[in-house]
């Protein structure tokens, strides 16, 4: 079979909290009849994004029911590390389906490294259905430029100073770099909330890490003509053992088992919004928390509140009404880096204002 006549897949990748949810969103509400097959991996235990994309209407018919073969939620830890427990069994799921699938859309957590993922596509069942049609990483441009994402950001080097002989290189760092080697296109977002400055600056950090032929393009909140980001035909596949990574495949990518990171989940009943997204702030001040995301209930309001923070910045909105039978809850993820998370519970916890 030749590339052509696969099934084209492409692999959104993307630190937490960079976009990629969104980009998916505006794909997914602009196919124009191209039928998408969904896979979302999340880091932690809650399945945030598949809830977020459901409740836009992605995997549910007219009537809001959930439609089977739509969507499939791998929140079952990082998608490198589990090819093939996770992954395997959904692309052979597709392959089986392929009549009814046009494209397949692959949304990683923000903390996953592309390749492995990508080299799961060399495996003889999947590289005789499927071929990669790119791996698009989007980078958050205000977080970008102000060094998140640096060899040395301000906290590894006070760490370097405390013991020189310990490599304190930053995690972070090994993971944008891993993200954006094995690119085929870099999406720039947030442009709304950065300078041209930033933008010339994180343009440059993100050509020193791509091959000449990656383009790097801009999208303002996920909106970006279809043709751009679908139908390039890279066959990453093919060329993926040529890119460079910080983590190998077998025993060198075992190391890499987000140790550096932590996960904390938190379930609350009914909270108070403003006394909710101080403390949340007051915490990411605090803590090296990477990103806050979930579903808040609120004792005057019969809709669930969703709340995205990244860094110290929190976007909130309503998604959609609590369900007749559905105890309205709060559930919120936070990500970081070494998470005192009998603390953290402790105080969002003291949030709590009672039940509906
Ligand atoms: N201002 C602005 N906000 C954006 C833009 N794109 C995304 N966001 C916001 O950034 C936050 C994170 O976006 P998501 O699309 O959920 O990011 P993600 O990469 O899927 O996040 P994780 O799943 O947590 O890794 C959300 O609050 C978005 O609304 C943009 O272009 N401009």
């Amino acid at each position: 079979m030749t590339n052509s006549q696969k099934i084209p897949a492409t692999i959104v990748t993307g630190f937490l909290g960079s976009g990629k949810t969104t980009l998916l969103r505006h794909i997914l509400e602009n196919a124009g009849g191209r039928r998408i097959a969904v896979i979302v991996n999340e880091f932690g235990e809650l399945g945030i994004d598949g809830d977020i994309l459901r409740s836009c209407g992605i995997g549910c018919d007219d009537a809001g029911n959930e439609t089977q073969g739509q969507l499939y939620e791998l929140a079952n830890g990082c998608l490198c590390c589990t090819v093939q427990e996770e992954f395997y069994p959904v692309m052979r799921e597709l392959i089986a389906r392929r009549a009814d699938i046009d494209h397949i859309l692959i949304e990683t957590s923000g903390l996953a490294l592309p390749k492995p993922l990508v080299q799961a596509f060399n495996w003889p069942e999947i590289k005789n259905a499927c071929t990669v049609d790119a791996v698009i990483t989007v980078v958050d441009v205000p977080a970008t430029a102000a060094g998140q994402f640096a060899a040395n950001p301000a906290a590894v080097d006070a760490q370097r100073k405390q013991d020189p002989n310990l490599d304190h290189e930053s995690p972070l760092h090994e993971l944008f770099e891993d993200q954006l080697m094995s690119a085929d296109l870099v999406v720039l977002s947030k442009l709304d909330q950065a300078s041209a400055a930033d933008r010339a600056k994180v343009e440059a950090i993100v050509r020193e890490e791509v091959p000449a032929q990656v383009k790097i393009v801009a999208a303002d909140h996920g909106k970006i003509d279809l043709g751009v980001v679908l139908g390039l035909f890279s066959a990453s596949e093919d060329t993926i053992h040529e890119r460079a990574s910080h983590h190998g495949e077998g025993e060198e990518h075992d190391h890499h088992d987000h140790d550096e990171f932590d996960s904390i989940v938190v379930k609350l009943p009914v909270v108070e919004r403003d006394a909710l997204l101080e403390r949340l702030a007051a915490l990411v001040a605090e803590h090296a928390i990477y990103r806050v995301k979930g579903f808040v209930a609120l004792a005057d309001k019969p809709m669930r509140l969703v709340v995205h923070g990244v860094g110290t910045r929190f976007d909130s909105y309503f998604d959609r009404r609590w369900a007749a039978g559905e105890t309205p809850q709060t559930h919120l993820v936070l990500i970081g880096h070494d998470l005192d998370a009998v603390r953290i519970t402790a105080e969002l916890n003291a949030l709590t204002v009672g039940a509906l």
